[in-house]
């Protein structure tokens, strides 16, 4: 059902749940946000948008062409930690040529406890589907990573964005500008998002920066100065733990890189 909210305020996500008044048979008004599980962010320096509310699970979406950015996919690791959300990485596309660097290179996010699913969806997507059972998941990835044909071949009859390139589109290109909820059944969702080519996170603070990264945790609050920014500081748990193999030197760099941006250091 077709639904506006009161004013101009826009502050639905998708996935929420809420209370409508009808006004007509296929129409009406958004009365009442529900209280969400969980909301998902990103933002720049300017603004902060809502990516989706009460999901449980982001799917990653990565593949192995073409090459995908390691810092989009840590920003979304990030962001999945910040907002209390398991987060799983999909490799698409593993019909195509040689996928073992690409492993390796995930090889080290599954160290760190992330569950990575090598997968072909064009040729059988039946390995995504336990991960996806009992969740509200959200897809996220780059554009071209393969999330039309996910969704496409979760859910076939929908014809999911066929519909909507004919209908807004007419050129046959394939692009999603906004997210859409589909039930996969009784107990499954799935949310698919606009495909990224960024995902700042201006919202979070270096604290929460640091808790995102989970492998930082048990050393937080052992540095010498209460508040080191692990950056040229002297006795720094962090760095130690870098030294003894305990974090990776690219992690660290990451969490610099978006230290950084908030004009923290
Ligand atoms: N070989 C192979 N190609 C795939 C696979 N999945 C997707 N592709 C191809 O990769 C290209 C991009 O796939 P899409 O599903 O449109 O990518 P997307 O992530 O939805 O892109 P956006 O809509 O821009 O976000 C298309 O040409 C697909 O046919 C796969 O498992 N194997
Ligand atoms: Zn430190």
């Amino acid at each position: 059902m077709s639904c506006v909210t009161r004013g101009k305020k826009t502050d639905v996500a998708c996935g929420d749940q809420v209370d409508i008044k009808r006004t007509d048979h296929s129409e009406g008004v958004v009365e009442h946000i529900h209280e969400r599980r969980s909301l998902l962010y990103r933002s720049n320096a300017f603004r902060t948008k809502m990516l989706a509310a009460n999901v449980t699970q982001i799917v990653i979406v990565l593949a192995t062409t073409p090459s995908f950015y390691e810092s989009l996919l840590n920003r979304c690791l990030i962001a999945a930690e910040a907002a209390g959300i398991q987060a799983l990485i999909v490799l698409n596309k593993c019909d195509l040529a040689d996928n073992s660097a690409a492993l390796l290179q995930l090889a080290n996010y599954s160290a760190l406890g992330y569950r990575v699913q090598a997968l072909s969806a064009k040729q059988d997507i039946a390995p995504l589907l336990p991960w996806l059972q009992g969740h509200v998941s959200v897809l996220v990835g780059q554009s071209g990573m393969g999330k039309s044909t996910i969704v496409n071949a979760l859910l076939p009859d929908q014809g999911v964005r066929t519909q909507e390139v004919s209908a807004v589109l007419d050129s046959g290109k394939h692009t999603t500008t906004a997210a859409h909820l589909y039930h996969l059944n009784a107990e499954s969702d799935l949310i698919d998002s606009p495909g990224l080519q960024e995902f700042g996170l201006h919202h979070l603070d270096v604290e929460q920066l640091e808790q995102a990264f989970i492998e930082f945790r048990p050393h937080l609050g052992k540095c010498r100065f209460n508040n080191c920014r692990h950056v040229h500081e002297p006795d720094c748990a962090i760095h130690a733990a870098v030294a003894s193999g305990q974090i990776q030197q690219q992690r660290l760099d990451y969490f610099q890189e978006l230290v950084r941006e908030l004009g923290g250091a």
